[in-house]
């Protein structure tokens, strides 16, 4: 078997063939910085980085490029509301996505470039198109002609008839064609600008990805890849405007995740029903979010739940007590070499198992399910009354290479989250106001283990760590 993915362009699955051997150039959308990133937004980096690191495990060297949106509306306003700048937000927020995503397991990309770095970029491609008749200026604005990309709607599997059924033109639009999207915006007083040649203002939203994907990755990227509401119009714009200018494929193979709901709902920022993910982090192991999300099939939607959650933890923590029970017993065994090829052959059949599911586009939630079956095989070997370091050794081998494709540190030693501390620090005052004694002073022992350190106040205990 080799690599197979699920096209959103062909809607097959195919086998994977890169541009160059042995290389993935990869672009995945990403954020636009007003605001922190909720469980849905934080879909795409989790399962992408699965995708990142599987094809790492595979041999291959991937190019990782995910943009960052630091000029947009939606910027632009939170910066209003707050008194702050737009660079400011979007610097506030870049930081903190880059916290949410690193406490959820996510790698570093090879490259994260912003909008605001790309600028002349994206005024050179606009000004191609228009020397291309893709593009015309319009007051100040700049639109692509849709009509003259004859795939327009490929990639979403829309006809135009269809699309332009639905599209309009909104007041202070100055386009020619309902379907036409803006390529450059001219500013409007009080928003951030940039000069060129159709005046002072800023990229559409739709433009920055083609710019960058070509500047860092080439004309043609092996795959690309964002949430499913992606696909129209962001995507589909973006191959318009790529494959216009160059005349060659942008990307070989399109990839998009299914939505996190809530109550069969999308989740987002515009309907409310959102939890962030930097809110969550203090009462959830981020480890758990990351297993919770990789327990179902990148694509499917996933109806979030408490319940859910509470059994991803429980799942987690099962494979983490095994994990530990071998080597604790390593630390024990004696070097007994019994059966051994028998027991290579078991554990490497683990491993085949492993990579079937994954690369049966990338199915992380079969793969969970094997980590499973390992877990309950390395448990009925942990009964026998002799266990072999050999053995013991074969078993915390496959364990650590299937969590490390799945982005999972079975051995982290846990720090205390925000709420436990202070669930603790409650059952202390609880244990003191009982003259519990006993109680109280484990409770600040162990606190003191992980370096939480206590201060008695007026107001009552505060707490710092160390
Ligand atoms: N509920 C969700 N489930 C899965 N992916 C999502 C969800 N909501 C947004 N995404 C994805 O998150 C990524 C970041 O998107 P972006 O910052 O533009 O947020 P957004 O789509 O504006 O969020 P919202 O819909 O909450 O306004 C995109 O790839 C988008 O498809
Ligand atoms: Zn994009």
């Amino acid at each position: 078997m080799a690599i197979h993915l699920y096209n959103t362009l062909t809607r097959q699955k195919e086998l994977f063939k890169p541009i160059e051997e042995g290389k993935v150039r990869m672009y995945v959308c990403g954020p636009t910085v007003y605001n922190y990133i909720h469980i849905g937004n934080a879909r795409p980096p989790i399962v992408f980085d699965v995708v990142r690191r599987y094809f790492e495990y595979r041999g291959y060297e991937v190019n990782y490029v995910s943009n960052f949106t630091d000029v947009d509306d939606k910027i632009i306003k939170a910066a209003n509301e707050l008194g702050e700048t737009a660079p400011e937000i979007a610097n506030k927020f870049i930081a903190a996505y880059h916290e949410d995503v690193k406490a959820l397991g996510v790698m570093e990309a090879t490259c994260h470039p912003r909008v605001t770095e790309n600028i002349q970029e994206i005024i050179d491609f606009v000004s191609a198109l228009i020397e291309k008749g893709y593009a015309y200026e319009a007051e100040g604005d700049v639109y692509f002609k849709t009509r003259e990309f004859e795939g327009y709607g490929k990639l979403s599997h829309q006809s135009v008839d269809e699309l332009r059924s639905g599209a309009r033109i909104e007041v202070g639009e100055k386009k020619q064609n309902p379907l036409d999207f803006a390529l450059w915006k001219a500013a409007k007083p009080g928003e951030p600008y940039w000069e060129s040649p159709w005046g002072p203002g800023r990229p559409g939203w739709h433009i920055e990805c083609s710019a960058m994907a070509q500047k860092y990755l080439g004309d043609t990227i092996d795959i690309h890849a964002g949430g499913r509401d992606l696909a129209f119009p962001h995507h589909e714009n973006e191959v318009a405007q790529s494959e216009a200018l160059t005349g060659k494929t942008f990307a070989n193979y399109w990839l998009h995740n299914g939505y996190i709901n809530i109550n069969n709902e999308k989740m987002s920022k515009s309907l409310g029903n959102f939890v962030l993910v930097h809110d969550m982090i203090k009462n959830q192991d981020p480890e758990v979010i990351r297993f919770f999300m990789l327990s179902v099939h990148y694509r499917n939607p996933i109806n979030f739940s408490d319940e859910l959650l509470e059994s991803a933890k429980t799942g987690l923590e099962r494979i983490k007590a095994t994990f530990e029970n071998l080597h604790h017993r390593l630390a024990n065994s004696a070097d007994l070499s019994e059966d051994i090829d028998s027991w290579k052959e078991t554990l490497a059949n683990y491993k085949k198992r492993f990579i079937t599911e994954m690369d049966d586009d990338f199915n992380t939630a079969n793969a969970i399910s094997i980590l499973f079956e390992l877990t309950k095989e390395a448990n009925l070997y942990l009964q026998e009354p002799n266990s072999s370091k050999e053995i013991l050794e074969l078993f915390i081998q496959t364990f650590e290479e299937i969590a490390s494709v799945l982005g999972l540190d079975l051995m982290e030693e846990k720090e205390l989250l925000d709420g436990e501390i202070e669930q603790l620090i409650e059952e202390r005052n609880e244990a003191r106001k009982s003259r519990n004694f006993a109680r109280a002073d484990e409770i600040r022992d162990l606190l003191k283990e992980k370096n939480i350190i206590l201060e008695d106040t007026p107001q009552g205990v505060r707490w710092k760590r160390k």
